[in-house]
Formats: C-alpha cells, structure tokens, sequence
C-alpha cells in the first residue's frame, strides 16, 4: 500500500494527513498550534510539522505536499537566514503601502491587467514596500523572498533550490498568472530593486526527497501550493462550484479556465495548481468571529451555537458588522466590528450570537456575487473550514446565500489537497480518489438580513472615507 502525505500549515496551526495513494483513503492524522500573531518567525511552522509528524506519522510515505497561509513574507539573507520574522497575511501595517503602490502604477486597473489582483495589505509585494520603507537595515540584507509553503518546502528538501507553484505565486503581487512569469519592474517598484524568487515549479511536477533530521526518508517532495489552491484541490472542484471557507479567513473561489482581472479589487485573479485560475475573495473576518462572539458572551463555542439556533432569523434587528481585525474585502484595514439596531427589547445573548453567526455569513455572501460579478457561474455553494463545524453555521447559510449550501463531511481539505498533489506528483497521473460524502442545507431565503447588512456596511464605509 502506497502512502502520501499532505501538509497545511494555514494561520492557526499545522495539520498533517496520511492518505493511500490509490483510493485517497484516510490513515492517519496529527496537527500541532501555530503561536498567535500576524508576524512569526518561520521556525515556529517548522517545529510544528515537526510535532504534528511525531510518533511515526510520516513513516512509509512515499511522497508529500504542503499548502500554507498565502502571501506571507519570508524574507532570507545570502545565508539563507530569515532578517525578520515573517508578515502575515492579516497583517494590516501595509496598508498605506499598498495604497501607495496602487497609485504609483496608475491605478487598480493598471494592476488588475498586469498581475490580475490590485494590493491590498495581504498581498507580499505591499510588504516588501513597507519592509523597504520602515526597515532600512533589514532590508538591506534581502537577497530572496519566499512565501511560508516555499519556505517549508525548502527546509524538507534539505534548502537546496527553492521552488513555488503557480497558485502559491499569484498571491504575491509580482508574479503574472495568465502569462506565467514573474514581474521584475514590480519587484523594482516596491522594494527598490529586484531580489530572488523560488522557480516556479509546472502543476505536479516531482520534486527532490526529503532531506531533514527529524523526518523518515519520503522520496518524493511535490512542489505545494497557497492553501486555498490546495483546498479547491483537495475537494477536486468542478465548474459551477463556489467553495467558501471559514478559517481564520474567510474565502470565496472557484476554478476557471480563463484569468480573472477586476479593476473594483475584490475578486483577486489567482492562478490554481493545475494550470487553470482561483478566482477568490477573502476576508479577515470568518471563524474567529464566532470565538470572538462567544468569549464575549462568556460562553463555549457549542452554547454559543445553541444560542445563535435558538433566535429568529434576522436576530430581532441586530446586525453586526465583523470587522474585528480590520477588513480586507471591503478594503478597510482599519475599521472595527459594529452592533447596530440594539434596542432594550432585542439585546439578549441568543440575538447577538445569531447575529454573530449572520454579519460572518453576510461578509461571504458578498463574496460570492462579487465572484458572480465578474462571471464566475455558481450552481452550488461547498461550505468547508472549522467555522463549517458549526452546526448554528451550517443552518443559517443557506439563509444568507439564498441557495443550497453542501457541506463535504468534516475534514482537512487543504492537507487532503497538498496530499493528492503529492499522489499526482508520484503517479505522473491524477489519482482517481473517492468523492467524500457531504450534506445539503436548504432553507428559505432571508434577504432582509443582507439588506440591513449592506445599510450597515455602507453606512460605515462613508463614515471612514
Ligand atoms: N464547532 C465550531 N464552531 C465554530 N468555530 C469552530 C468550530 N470548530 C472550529 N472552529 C474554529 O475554526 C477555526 C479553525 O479553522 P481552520 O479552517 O482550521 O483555520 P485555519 O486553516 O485558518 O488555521 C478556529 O478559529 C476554530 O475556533
Ligand atoms: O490570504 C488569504 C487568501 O488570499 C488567506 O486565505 C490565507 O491563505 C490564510 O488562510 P487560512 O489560515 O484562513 O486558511
């Protein structure tokens, strides 16, 4: 029996699947705690695919993949050296950055036709900028910029030659997806000169063995990918699907044949890792929301699901905005969550839980007519993440998206991706695994709840302008 593994090291934590290579049946699992915060010394994520891999889960593995948080950046030193900790994706700083970078080059659409995304602080180009803007010094010592799966992927194969993927690189703000190359005058525009970037690897290409102490030998390292592009992977996407993920982020993308470029910003055109594109709208804002609802309410992610289930839809006229680390899609980095509509009559916990629950939903309903706005055609809605663990979740979505929502059964679908790559990699075909089971929520329409959603939105969108 051959086995694969995959690897996500996403914002919160690594997870690690064993799959068999023909059927994609599971064997078995481990995951591990990333530390908290929007920048992180990259040895952290190393020590926890350690951690997750221990006891003998990698032993027998044929070949493995890893899918990371996208965008991040890893900056290396001629010795291969990290010269800071790593900026995250939801690391805010850059804002101004990518505001700057945006005009400099003549506006979103001069960045949606040359890259396919217009920055946002998210994006690794706009970091460069402010790492060249505010750290002098540390700057000067770059010589390559990695993102966290081309790092990870690095340090398995022993740091010989870095490698990336064409979905993991479309995220970075200067690679072109629709053309296939990286784009050397943005580097020279946002960090002041040019610096080294990993090969873009061709989709399922085998790369080297693994060469790391702590590990078992595994033969087979495929080239990884952006978790997202992992995800659409794991779950083997069809035309017509829009997968909308709770994680720490919330993401909305599907898989097209033909790039995507939209000039209002919101739907960025990456690339996936197949040789076909991801357009995706992500936001800040998704599982954490719910935690954040229930540490305010003092109670446990299950009473909090209870109470979100026992109040009417639409919350009796609350409605809450869940900005609470800022928002990336509307481009608001520096707004804060917001209760409207409290009154002496609604204000109770199971209406703020709902509540809670709505605004976090609202935010991806957006996110997928934006998708639908620029022609992507959605016929059915896979719901995926932690946050789809919510059965308060999984009820209410339908609701929100005015359509069925199908949850795939509980599971690790960015690992499952990274570990079908792997499979792919080692085959030299695409490995022909069973479709996992999944579930079918209807329920009627709500649209009053994102009429008030979008009165609330709007509202704070002009206060901040
Ligand atoms: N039953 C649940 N209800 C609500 N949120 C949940 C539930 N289970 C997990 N989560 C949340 O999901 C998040 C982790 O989801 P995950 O997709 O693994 O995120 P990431 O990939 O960003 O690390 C955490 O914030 C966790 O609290
Ligand atoms: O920035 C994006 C997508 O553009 C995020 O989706 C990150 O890739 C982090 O993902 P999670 O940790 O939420 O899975």
């Amino acid at each position: 029996m051959t086995l694969v593994a995959g690897v996500d090291s996403s914002t919160q934590g690594t997870k690690v699947v064993v799959r068999r290579a023909d059927t994609g049946a599971l064997v078995r699992e481990g995951r591990a705690k990333h530390p908290e915060g929007t920048e992180i010394d990259p040895e952290h994520w190393w020590t926890a695919l350690l951690s997750a891999a221990e006891s003998g889960l990698l032993d027998g593995v044929a070949a493995i993949g890893v899918a990371a948080q996208q965008h991040g950046m890893v900056a290396l030193d001629g010795d291969g050296r990290v010269v800071r900790p790593a900026l995250l994706w939801n690391d805010t700083r850059s804002a101004t950055a990518a505001a700057d970078l945006v005009t400099e080059l003549g506006g979103p659409k001069a960045w949606a036709e040359a890259v396919g995304t217009v920055p946002v602080a998210s994006l690794t180009v706009t970091k460069l900028r402010w790492l060249a803007e505010h750290e002098p010094d540390n700057s000067r010592r770059v010589e390559r910029v990695l993102l966290p799966h081309d790092w990870l992927t690095w340090r398995l194969t022993g740091c010989g030659e870095a490698v990336t993927d064409r979905g993991d690189a479309s995220g970075t703000g200067y690679y072109a997806p629709d053309r296939g190359e990286y784009c050397p005058d943005l580097l020279r525009l946002a960090f002041g000169r040019e610096v080294g970037t990993p090969r873009v690897a061709a989709p399922f290409e085998p790369g080297p063995a693994v060469d790391a102490t702590g590990l078992p030998p595994i033969g087979v390292v495929s080239a990884g990918t952006g978790d997202n592009m992992a995800a659409a992977l794991g779950l083997d996407v069809r035309p017509g699907d829009v997968v909308v993920s709770l994680g720490t982020s919330g993401t909305a993308f599907a898989a097209t044949d033909a790039a995507t470029a939209d000039p209002s910003g919101q739907v960025a055109g990456f690339a996936d890792a197949t040789g076909r594109f991801l357009p995706l709208v992500c936001t800040l804002n998704a599982a954490r929301a719910l935690t954040a609802g229930a540490a305010m309410l003092g109670v446990g992610l299950e009473e909090f699901d209870a109470l979100a289930r026992s109040a009417p839809a639409g919350a009796q006229g609350l409605t809450f905005l869940p900005y609470l680390d800022g928002e990336r899609t509307p481009n608001l980095p520096d707004a804060t969550g917001r209760i409207d509509g409290m009154t002496r009559a609604n204000l109770a916990p199971p209406n703020i839980a709902r509540a809670v629950v709505e605004g976090m939903l609202c935010g991806l309903a957006d996110a997928v007519d934006a998708l639908a706005g620029e022609g992507v055609p959605v016929r059915r809605i896979l719901l995926i993440g932690g946050g789809a663990r919510s059965r308060a979740v999984r009820t209410i979505a339908p609701q929100i998206f005015g359509r069925t929502v199908t949850v795939p059964e509980p599971g690790e679908y960015v690992a499952d991706g990274a570990a079908r790559q792997a499979a792919w990699a080692l085959a030299g075909t695409a490995p022909a695994w069973e479709p996992r089971l999944a579930e079918d929520h209807e329920a009627a329409p709500v649209p009053e709840v994102r009429d008030r959603y979008a009165a609330a939105r709007e509202s704070l969108r002009s206060a901040v302008a």
